[in-house]
């Protein structure tokens, strides 16, 4: 089964108000457990990669590769596209591009609107040709992005307005207060801000930092043209927790395998949550060869 892209995926779910699951890989049972988890809930999915671990993970073709395998190995049936998170460059998009990828990041927020503007249209434009979708960023999500910290910085209506019609980009990251990695204290977006930005901007919204965004906000944001949810962190804390439960009832274990089995489970019920909350099961279409 091939992979789809965010334009086979998002715009159905904009109109009928549900989000689709973004979730980051960091390890090969990440997507094992993603793509049980989909396929259970019988819902579309997208499977992302930080650039910022991409050579860590092993590089490109091998993510590309090794998603498609475990497509084919777990029988996955249901959409799923491979996502390229915060690319850190254009060259990087395209690299992600070239090895298979269905769809890229192109994160130019740090720079100035007409830089970021320019790289993205030349990120769309060999995208487009490859039959690959791009999401661009406006604004800057807190905590830890594209390997650095950033201060919140809220998207600018008319810059939004502005990229999109520009660059033709298929989604739009907003960032209106949300943040990488754990909140100190309550997150405060901006519905306000949100509203506008989604009444003007057709195209689907993507939220980033969802962990420990909770519930009745995350879908404030749906309802609020939100069709990508990001979580990365709340999978990491779900596999941190189980890893460290199995090492203290497992002293004698040594083997990987053993020791992973409770972190890959649990990670397969946090998606199993996000998808439920996003409104995302039983929304695979028929099955896209
Ligand atoms: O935005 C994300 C990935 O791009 C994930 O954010 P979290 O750190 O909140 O999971
Ligand atoms: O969580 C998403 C961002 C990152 O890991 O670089
Ligand atoms: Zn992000």
């Amino acid at each position: 089964m091939a992979l789809v892209t965010l334009n086979d995926i998002l715009p159905q779910a904009k109109q009928a108000g549900y989000a689709v699951g973004h979730f980051n890989i960091n390890g090969l049972i990440w997507p094992q457990a993603i793509l049980e988890a989909a396929q259970e809930a019988k819902a579309p999915v997208i499977i992302a990669s930080s650039d910022r671990l991409v050579d860590y993970l092993g590089g490109f073709k091998l993510i590309s590769d090794m998603v498609r395998n475990l497509m084919e190995v777990q029988q996955i049936t249901v959409p799923v596209v491979l996502h390229l998170d915060h690319g850190q460059s254009v060259e990087r998009c395209f690299e992600a591009i070239d090895a298979g990828y269905s769809s890229v990041m192109y994160d130019g927020s740090h720079f100035p609107v007409a830089e970021n503007i320019k790289n993205t249209k030349q990120v769309v434009d060999y995208a487009h040709v490859n039959g690959v979708s791009v999401e661009a960023e406006i604004g800057t999500v807190g905590g830890y992005e594209d390997g650095l910290i950033g201060n919140i910085c809220y998207a600018n209506l008319r810059e939004c307005v502005e990229l999109v019609e520009k660059t033709r980009v298929d989604a739009l990251a907003a960032a209106l207060g949300s943040v990488h990695g754990k909140y100190v204290g309550e997150p405060k977006l901006g519905f306000k801000q949100m509203a506008e930005i989604s009444k003007e901007v057709e195209i689907p919204l993507v939220l980033h930092g969802a962990s420990g965004i909770p519930l009745d906000q995350l879908q404030k944001s749906i309802r609020l043209g939100h069709a990508k949810i990001n979580i990365n962190t709340e999978m990491n804390i779900a596999w941190r927790e189980a890893l460290q439960q199995s090492l203290v009832e497992n002293p004698e274990v040594y083997e990987p395998k053993k020791l992973l089995e409770l972190s890959k489970q649990a990670m397969k019920e946090t998606v199993h949550e996000k998808i439920q909350e996003f409104g995302s099961s039983n929304k695979a279409m028929k099955k896209v060869e």
